[in-house]
């Protein structure tokens, strides 16, 4: 049984409890739910999971994604609930409330290198599996970083991933649109092979039941207008948010041995912006590595993305070896 309030610090009043909007679970609190969750996963499941790409050990999708799958479930079910008590509170009209149907918009937080991108995979394969929510959409907000050419022009190059390397409102509109129901939402997109947004090409979106948006800077509330009016952000648009946390030391460790990793591998393609980095030594192109970690993303980090965390619904946390440790959920 987990007690919806946190347990107050060695010697504090035991009549009052730390004030929190969470509950925090251990691991083991965490995986025991595991036994609660319908659909566990078939070996035909857990093979497709593999063909994921990702370096994903199983006994962690079972133990913390499969729980996190079910509990999406849960909200799904209950959002729509709500949405249809709206419904009825406006008069059914269909006009001025939300219509059923509605995607149900899920948002991934955190750090380059925290693994941001293998946790929206495993969600979008893990929720697909629910009948009552096949189309599971997923948009990384790569796409809307500005063009190479936009971000010289603005001397930002070295702030790439910083909220103002984003074109935010064109990000905002897109998430909006999708929720607002309509049939087919485009954006472009961004290659890591070319380092830059690839001209002419776009991402179709139509009507998911599951939008998962995935990066660095989703929980960033939006900038006030020039009328100081506050505006309405893209995590106004979510109804739920998952930040990935891990101490910044295992981070930049993660970051460096996946440019380890991409040196033998796609960076060898000639057209990669980063092939330069096959032609010197290992040490050479970790130093290179290292500085950008040190001057860009570790700022970014610890300016940007960190002080969001608090925005999250569920913040989960890793150990040094990607394993989740303990995860805060926010009480309703
Ligand atoms: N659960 C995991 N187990 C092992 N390695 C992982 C796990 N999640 C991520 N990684 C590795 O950590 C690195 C960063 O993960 P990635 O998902 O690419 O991060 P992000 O999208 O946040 O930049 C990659 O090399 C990835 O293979
Ligand atoms: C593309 C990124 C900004 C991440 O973007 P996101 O998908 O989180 O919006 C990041 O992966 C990146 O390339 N940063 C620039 C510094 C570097 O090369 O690591």
């Amino acid at each position: 049984m987990i007690s919806l309030v946190s347990s107050p610090p060695r010697g504090a009043n035991r009549h009052k409890p730390e004030a929190t909007p969470y509950v925090d679970l251990t691991r083991a609190e965490w995986s025991a739910l595991r036994e609660k969750t319908p659909l566990p996963l078939t070996a035909a499941e857990v093979e497709k999971l593999r063909g994921l790409g990702d370096v994903i050990d199983l006994d962690e999708v079972r133990d913390i994604y499969l729980p996190l799958s079910r509990l999406l479930n849960l909200y799904v079910g209950a959002t729509d609930g709500l949405r249809g008590a709206l419904n009825t509170f406006l008069g059914d009209t269909g006009e001025k409330g939300s219509q059923s149907g509605t995607p149900f918009v899920i948002g991934v937080a955190g750090s380059v290198a925290v693994g941001k991108s293998t946790v929206a995979r495993l969600l979008q394969a893990l929720l697909s599996r629910w009948p009552e929510h096949p189309r599971v959409e997923l948009v990384t907000t790569d796409g809307f970083l500005l063009p190479t050419k936009e971000l010289q022009a603005r001397g930002l190059m070295s702030r790439k991933g910083f909220p103002e390397s984003y074109d935010r409102r064109a990000l905002t509109r897109f998430v909006a649109d999708i929720k607002a129901g309509k049939d087919e939402v485009t954006a472009p997109v961004y290659s890591h092979l070319i380092y830059d947004i690839v001209p002419g090409q776009r991402l179709t979106v139509r009507r998911p039941d599951i939008l998962i948006v995935e990066g660095l800077n989703v929980l960033q509330p939006a900038l006030p207008g020039k009328d100081g009016r506050t505006r309405v952000g893209l995590a106004d648009y979510f109804d739920f948010s998952v930040y990935v946390d891990a101490r910044t030391e295992d981070i930049e460790r993660w970051y460096l041995n996946r440019f380890r990793k991409l040196r033998e591998t796609a960076f060898q393609n000639p057209s990669s912006y980063f092939r330069k980095y096959t032609q010197v030594s290992e040490e050479e192109a970790l130093d290179y590595a290292r500085t950008t970690w040190r001057t860009i993303n570790k700022p970014n980090l610890l300016e940007n993305v960190a002080p969001t965390r608090g925005r999250a619904t569920l913040i989960i946390r890793k150990g040094p070896d990607h394993k989740v440790r303990r995860l805060s959920l926010r009480k309703l």
